[in-house]
């Protein structure tokens, strides 16, 4: 053991690290197989590191990549973290490939990529004069976050100098700090508890995010012994399924599909396609008494919009006729009998763990009277197949459960063929066997049913899938179970199945929610059995669709309640076309003309008749500016007309309003919308009801758009400036136009946007606590 320390001490890796090592059999043997592979004994500690780096990160399927990541470590071809990471992405999405392509893969790593310090300073400079309110809000900035940003711009720049050069430059432009600056500090530092969990959760998610969560062989790893198939078996799959990886999501087509089950179609599909495998789309569809084609079609619609294409769509139904005569093989077994309890008696029985007095009828009668319920002869309920395993099992899903069933209810997809229905459970074993399904993946209510699952693939020797379960997602301010959200739709507390403030997939997409953000989305929230659930801060999904937005959405200036306001200083006929860029963060999208005129439409909510201490808005005698067009001081304000002078662009006013010419305005809808519930966790109340949020939705039925809008189409998105990002209503036509808002420029937005709408100012009261330092800095960001 000493030895290996010191061999570890050798390469440079620091005490906690060899600790944490000596203790994990795997991450040792890992380490050691790397620097025996390379005929390293002792090297500079950046080396080490990287090298112990790569040998934690490499999954069993990167095993024979080992030999060339560490060569390039030890060459100083790869010589930062970020390096390893791009190698290691290109690797893990070309496993198929026999021999990698050297410049191909050289370019993911960055290899050769000198990044120097002119570079950095320069980018730095040119990232700064973008943020036009650094100087503002001052040293109150988001450090980690203008980090990333500068990051994305300069990816293989080495991080200390970057950071530095950072540093430098905002000194530079801010001078050092002053007292008010200190000031300021300390009150952000003071975190409320909530914002602080939700920046852990953040992180963690982040951190989770580096876990490889597509690796099988942690998946098989775990209760092997329960999917050893026989050699026969396996044959038999390896002949009818040209597929090493084969998964399916296997939706009821009872309802609509939401979040989770995104989750769900993205583990599904991904994990497949990790592997060059593929995946299908089964529908579960064995009670059709809850089943229609909507559903259908709507989750056919749902995968289309999240970008998947099933290899293969495949329906439960279409295998009735082979789990009947599954069904007769378990009846010939005497492994199944039908039962004339009733319901209640059933049920009793079973509670109190004492057999059915039908389990002992001999095998031929059950054929006949399995015979008479296929062919209508029995009433619903009178009678109904059940398998035979055990009535005492401390299991009670395997207490002799139902397989079949009569219900005399045409099938979606089968027509009035079947008046016996097969049970989920013996189902979803054998159609996931009988299509070759590699990795059964279901959420963990599902735990207890694996056991029943692999008992009729036993008895009926059917080649067995690996069945995995991983946690349920629960996101926070909303519910998610289909019981509550069934609730919301009927007493219509929401406006149906696609209301923007319900988690359907259906509501994100009215929402304004992209594919890519929702994908993303799932790829950051692990996929694991931890817990008993998977709780993530709706701030996570947010912060998804605004990083989706921010480079994607075309920038445009909407008024929610219109004021009039006059520039005294310029003549009647005064027109000033300025250029901006649709898209800051992506000059290629080219300018947008607006223009300025005498008469211009400001948002009431930035005016006030009388001033304010902590008010940065329009009022009398203020330096106020308009976005994308420089100072103004306000001469006067009355309830419905403000008087404003042009200034000269050398002073610098406080905060920058959004505005529109009243040339170039033109009437639409705008919907704001927020958190549904206001409870953290609507579940954990007592009556969920009671968290409701009374304001998640408000309509403005007066707003005004830029005119350039008027083409628009229904899903067109896009960002009001200081109002936040809109996705145009399915609902929009004839000319009218309605802006579903997606979601706020910045978190803390939020609540301040809503008050003000409502008229009012933020009252401290209205503002929950942990948001109130929040609201109070918006102010100055303006
Ligand atoms: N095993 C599973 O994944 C369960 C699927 C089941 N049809 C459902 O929709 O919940």
């Amino acid at each position: 053991m000493e030895e290996v320390q010191t061999r570890l001490q050798k390469i440079g890796l620091d005490e906690t690290t060899i600790k944490n090592t000596l203790k994990g059999k795997n991450a040792l043997k890992s380490i050691l197989q790397t620097l025996d592979l390379v005929g390293v004994k002792e090297c500079d500690k950046k080396i080490g590191n990287l090298l112990y780096e790569m040998s934690q990160n490499l999954t069993e399927a990167l095993d024979n990549r080992r030999a060339l990541l560490a060569q390039y470590i030890v060459e100083g071809k790869i010589s930062n973290k970020l390096q390893l990471e791009g190698g290691l992405e290109y690797l893990k999405t070309h496993t198929h490939l026999e021999q990698i392509p050297v410049q191909d893969f050289e370019k993911a790593a960055g290899v050769g990529i000198v990044v120097t310090p002119e570079q950095i300073k320069d980018t730095v400079a040119q990232f700064l004069k973008s943020k036009e309110d650094l100087k503002t809000i001052r040293y109150t900035y988001n450090f980690s976050e203008y980090t990333k940003q500068v990051r994305t711009l300069l990816p293989f720049a080495e991080g200390k100098l970057l950071t530095q050069e950072l540093n430098q430059q905002i000194e530079a432009i801010l001078g050092p700090k002053t007292e008010e600056d200190l000031k300021a500090a300390k009150t952000q530092t003071k975190k409320p508890q909530q914002q602080q969990q939700q920046q852990q959760q953040q992180q963690q998610v982040e951190e989770d995010d580096d876990e490889c969560k597509f690796d099988i062989s942690k998946l098989v790893a775990r209760d092997l012994a329960t999917t050893v198939n026989s050699e026969q078996l396996l044959n038999w799959r390896k002949e009818n399924f040209p597929y090493e990886i084969l998964t399916r999501f296997p939706p009821e087509p009872n309802g609509y599909l939401h979040i989770g089950h995104a989750k769900s179609i993205n583990f599904n599909f991904r994990l497949a396609q990790h592997y060059k495998g593929v995946t299908y789309l089964r529908f579960d569809d064995t009670n059709p008494e809850k089943e229609c084609q909507e559903f259908i079609d709507n989750i056919k619609e749902n995968l289309r919009f999240l970008g998947y294409t099933p290899f293969k769509t495949t329906h439960a139904s279409d295998n009735f006729g082979k789990l009947y005569e599954y069904a007769v093989q378990l009846i010939q077994k005497g492994k199944a009998y039908c039962c004339f309890l009733s319901k209640e008696e059933s049920s009793k029985l079973r509670n109190d763990l004492k057999p059915s007095p039908y389990r002992d009828t001999n095998p031929d009668e059950n054929l006949v009277i399995f015979r008479k319920m296929k062919m209508g002869y029995y009433k619903e309920n009178e009678v109904c197949l059940r398998a035979k395993i055990d009535p005492t099992h401390p299991n009670p899903t395997l207490r002799d459960p139902a397989i079949f069933r009569i219900r005399f209810t045409p099938h979606p997809h089968q027509g009035d063929k079947w008046c016996i229905y097969p049970l989920y459970d013996f189902t979803h074993c054998i159609c996931d066997s009988i299509e070759g399904i590699t990795h059964s993946c279901c959420t963990l209510e599902f735990e207890v049913r694996r056991d029943l699952y692999y008992w009729f693939l036993k008895e009926l020797d059917l080649y067995r899938p690996f069945v995995w379960e991983f946690s349920r997602l629960n996101v926070s301010n909303t519910v998610l179970s289909k019981r509550k959200l069934h609730h919301l739709v009927f007493n219509n507390i929401v406006d149906g199945w696609d209301d923007p403030r319900i988690l359907t997939l259906n509501g994100l997409r009215r929402r304004g929610y992209t594919a890519d953000s929702i994908n993303k989305f799932c790829d950051l929230i692990s996929v694991t059995r931890k817990g008993n659930e998977n709780f993530i801060g709706m701030h996570v999904l947010e912060s998804c669709i605004r990083k989706d937005l921010d480079v994607k959405a075309p920038r445009t200036m909407a008024i929610l309640e219109p004021i009039v306001a006059i520039i005294d200083n310029v003549a009647d006929d005064f027109s000033e076309e300025l250029e901006v860029p649709i898209i800051p963060r992506n000059p290629q999208k080219g300018n947008r003309k607006i223009l300025l005129t005498k008469s211009i439409y400001l948002d009431k909510n930035d005016v006030r008749t009388e001033d304010h201490a902590d008010f940065w808005g329009v009022a009398p005698g203020k330096i106020i500016g308009l976005k994308q067009c420089g100072p103004f001081k306000v001469i006067s304000v009355t309830a419905n007309e403000v008087h404003l002078e042009r200034l000269g662009k050398d002073i610098k006013p406080k905060g920058f309003l959004h505005w529109l010419s009243v040339k170039e305005a033109t009437p639409c809808v705008v919907r704001l919308y927020d958190y549904l519930f206001e409870a953290y966790d609507p579940n954990e109340l007592d009556d969920y009801i009671k968290g409701i949020n009374p304001n998640s939705k408000i309509v403005c039925p007066n707003a005004l758009m830029h005119k350039d809008l008027l083409n628009s189409k229904p899903e067109d998105k896009l960002q009001f400036e200081r109002l936040g990002y809109f996705n145009l209503d399915f609902d929009s036509k004839d000319g009218k136009f309605i802006w579903n808002r997606t979601v706020t420029l910045q978190e803390k937005d939020k609540i301040k946007a809503i008050a003000q709408v409502e008229g009012k100012q933020v009252q401290k009261k209205d503002v929950p606590q942990q948001k109130k330092d929040a609201t109070k800095k918006e102010g100055k960001k303006e």
